[in-house]
């Protein structure tokens, strides 16, 4: 990581003999912030081309919010499509509301997956995660901590109903059938993450997650009202503020790619928490079918034509699967390489 870099390259300090004493400690990150230190460690620091641009500069509102509500009058549709392909276009980022999962629904989650970080754990980082593969290969449900199991498996089907949704929608707004996207099986691959940002005393010179954009297809997000999320539009940073009952969607570079560029999938990164109670996001990600490594995606032949040639040339699973192992979380690297 650049912050190994650039801390290392401090005379005398061996950042790494420091992280691995820390890994030894088995003290985490929580138990840090539990022990109610004023300073955090050194190795955590991020360098200053990170650090010098963490509040958000941007005077807009925030994200578009789009209400669903109207989906059940079919007269209200389209007015829908044409928000959520505005959206997905010029932000790649945005909530929504009145999308048929109960609020309460969405405030258990939140809580067992507080509760499952409320155990003692090891976390190395300002973030701490519970990762659970759903699809293809899906965790076996004794396999998901007693304490928030139920309401992972029920959340699952509740975020996989809502992308459904949100997919039918952005279908829409490219012009092809509501299937058509569901059709490369982003239902079928899907990982679920319940992060836990634990206080930390000095924000302004770490981060909860760096900059990255997403590599799959959809991401359906859930938090609770603790800020730090920020979405890069244009050349600002600009934060996501909670919403109680809202859920966020972004799109991930695959889609991008298969959209030919209709859809982006933007920046976005988290700031260490600087509030006293501890953030909880709830992240499901929906990929396009990764089974065969031999399966070809690349933009959507209906969307293309003379004046609108391929910007993306086509990949196989296995190249995608390569990518991310290689690159992890540097944003953009999939659109990068495939582009024409
Ligand atoms: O915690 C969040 O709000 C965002 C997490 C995120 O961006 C990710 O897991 O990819
Ligand atoms: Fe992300």
């Amino acid at each position: 990581m650049a912050a190994a870099a650039a801390a290392s390259a401090t005379v005398g300090y061996d950042r790494m003999k420091e992280v691995k004493e820390f890994d030894n400690s088995k003290i985490g990150v929580k138990g840090l912030s539990d022990s109610g230190i004023a300073t955090i460690p050194k190795f955590f620091v991020h360098p200053p081309e990170t650090l010098s641009d963490l509040k958000s500069s941007s005077t807009c509102a925030g994200i578009p919010v789009i209400d669903l509500s109207g989906l059940k009058s079919h007269l209200d549709r389209p007015k829908i499509v044409e928000q959520i392909r505005e959206a997905a276009r010029t932000w790649g980022f945005f909530q929504v509301i009145n999308h048929g999962v109960p609020v309460s629904v969405l405030d258990e989650t939140i809580a067992a997956i507080k509760a499952f970080h409320e155990q003692p754990t090891e976390a190395a980082t300002w973030l701490d995660s519970l990762q659970v593969w759903m699809s293809p290969v899906p965790a076996k449900v004794e396999d998901i901590p007693a304490v928030c199991r139920r309401e992972v498996v029920e959340w699952d089907m509740h975020a996989k109903m809502v992308a459904e949704t949100v997919m039918e929608l952005l279908c829409e707004g490219l012009g092809l059938d509501s299937g058509k996207l569901k059709e490369l099986g982003y239902t079928d691959t899907r990982n679920f993450l319940g992060h836990c940002y634990p206080y930390c005393p000095q924000p302004d010179l770490t981060l909860g997650i760096t900059s990255h954009t997403d590599y799959g297809m959809l991401t359906v997000l859930l938090q609770n009202q603790v800020e730090g999320l920020q979405v890069k539009h244009g050349h600002e940073w600009v934060d996501v503020k909670p919403l109680h009952g809202g859920l966020i969607i972004n799109i991930g570079d695959s889609l991008q790619i298969i959209s030919n560029d209709e859809y982006t999938s933007a920046e976005h990164r988290v700031l260490a928490n600087s509030s006293e109670k501890p953030r909880i996001s709830i992240v499901e990600f929906f990929h396009a079918d990764n089974r065969d490594v031999s399966s070809i995606h690349g933009p959507l032949p209906e969307l293309l034509s003379a004046e609108k040639p391929a910007v993306y040339r086509n990949f196989t699973m296995g190249e995608f699967i390569e990518n991310f192992l290689t690159k992890g979380l540097d944003s953009k690297s999939l659109v990068q390489k495939l582009k024409l």
